[in-house]
């Protein structure tokens, strides 16, 4: 005889398994159309991605062996494809449709809410009009003294490395960085390249280094058993020590403006006209007519300390390597500089001078190319969009791999070698083959800013 209790556990395991199998198979029309790696029951390919190092060549392999659009089985009941093809990241990244994050970004939230970088909808829309203005390049050059300080403590810091075999530039330029980006940013100096042992630095490098580990472990992606892993207690302490210390900024200099009369407001307190930071275009900024809220300005100014140091350090760092190791790339650099300013190498170049550094320029493309800074990032679908007669529906993650077509020859011939020369031929004519950027309505906002880094 069947119980009443046998009959319900029977309805809750026959409804989790169509749930089950209704979520596994969902969009499955969809992403039969392309090809992938075979999956391992449960897992999917999740197996495969053991460590961060390894990453770029599985997904290089995985390009080679089924193509520009491979489909991945990303966990029990999620797929997702990664794209290098040339026509799909045109699709993906000219569209005003397909503007989401995928989920990935959701590890960024602990420490930058919804700022541009992970915002949505209207959010990002308003947001994104309010903060293009400060990459103006008049607002840009104002700081050109806070770029050549930082990169001057830099140059001495190097200086001590002579003679050495070898040196890992790195964690000296991510310091300049940051000392660079949070002054642009917030209006203070942390010092970070004099003391790189204070709360803040502290911070910035752990939360940078728990936010790529988290997406690597399966204990520490769940919130159920994130607490077990010692990160979630360092990421706490280091976030509250973040926010304190943005919010307490955001505090100090909106009393300061209202301490000051209008004529005051442009000028310090000795009487040099004050740049605009970015921090106090938001303090100025309205969005539906109403001044943003303070958590609105740090979610902002966070975002761009992360986006803005980061980065622009990987970027420098891969090419002074390149120029390491390329003793006649260097040598062209150096006499494009000569021609540029003479013999005194000692001047502040202006933004017309930066238009003047063609080869530079080529030089840094090309580095960007081949170590690409931010080799791959994610949307997810929020609305059906059709590619060449396919609809691809709501829901779907698209990790664009821009190391990927970077490394395509059919865009760059011979991919591994170092040639700045090849932009002559190249730049502009396929704008979605180069990409370290992104492309299109939410591509980097702070790209211009990196012309001056
Ligand atoms: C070499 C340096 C840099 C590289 C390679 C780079 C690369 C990128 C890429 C690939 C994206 C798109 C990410 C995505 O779609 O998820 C992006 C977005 C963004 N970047 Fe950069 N970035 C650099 C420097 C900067 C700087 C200096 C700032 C700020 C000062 C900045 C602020 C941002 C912001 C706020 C976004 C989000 C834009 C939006 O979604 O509307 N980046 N960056």
């Amino acid at each position: 005889m069947v119980t009443i209790v046998e009959v319900f556990i029977s309805v809750i395991i026959g409804s989790l398994l169509i749930l089950y199998y209704r979520l596994k198979n969902k969009n499955n029309d969809f992403y039969k159309n392309f090809p992938g790696p075979p999956p391992l029951p449960i897992f999917g390919n999740t197996l495969e991605f053991k460590s961060t190092t390894e990453i770029l060549d599985i997904f290089m392999k995985h390009t080679k062996n089924y193509g520009g659009i491979v489909k991945f089985d990303t966990g029990p009941l999620d797929k997702s494809l990664l794209v290098s093809d040339y026509d799909f990241l045109e699709c993906v990244l000219s569209s005003t449709r397909l503007l989401n994050k995928s989920d990935d970004y959701n590890f960024l939230e602990p420490w930058l809410g919804t700022g541009l970088l992970t915002s949505k909808g209207p959010k990002w829309r308003k947001h994104r009009r309010i903060l293009t203005p400060a990459f103006h390049f008049k607002i840009l050059e104002q700081f050109i003294d806070v770029f050549e300080s930082g990169s001057e403590k830099l140059v001495t810091k190097l200086e001590k490395e002579v003679g050495k075999s070898s040196v890992d530039i790195y964690p000296l330029v991510t310091l300049c960085t940051l000392d660079i980006i949070c002054e642009t940013a917030m209006g203070t100096k942390i010092n970070a390249q004099q003391n790189d042992e204070s709360d803040y630095v502290r911070s910035v490098k752990a939360m940078c280094r728990i936010i790529i580990e988290k997406s690597f472990s399966l204990i520490q992606m769940c919130k159920l058993t994130y607490p077990l892993s010692q990160n979630y207690y360092t990421e706490k302490d280091s976030i509250n020590i973040l926010h304190r210390h943005t919010n307490s900024v955001i505090t100090s200099r909106r009393n300061e403006l209202k301490d000051q009369s209008n004529d005051e407001k442009d000028e310090d307190n000795i009487g040099i006209k004050r740049k605009l930071a970015f921090l106090d275009l938001l303090l100025g900024a309205t969005v539906d007519g109403r001044p943003l809220t303070q958590e609105e300005i740090r979610e902002e100014v966070d975002t761009f300390m992360f986006e803005g140091h980061d980065t622009t350090a990987s970027a420098i760092s891969f090419s002074l390597f390149c120029l390491a190791n390329h003793p006649e790339v260097q040598s062209k650099v150096l006499n494009e500089q000569i021609d540029l300013f003479g013999e005194n190498l000692h001047v502040s170049p202006t933004h017309a001078d930066l238009q003047g550094m063609r080869y530079l320029e080529q030089v840094i493309k090309e580095a960007m190319r081949m170590y690409t800074t931010v080799p791959f990032y994610g949307r997810k679908t929020n609305e059906p969009v059709e590619y060449k007669g396919i609809i691809i529906p709501k829901d779907v993650t698209i990790n664009i791999f821009a190391y990927g077509i970077h490394r395509n020859p059919m865009y760059f011939p011979e991919p591994e070698k170092f040639n700045p020369s090849r932009f002559d031929d190249i730049d502009g004519k396929k704008p979605y083959a180069f990409i370290p950027f992104s492309a299109g309505p939410r591509n980097c906002i702070g790209k211009s800013e990196v012309c001056y880094a």
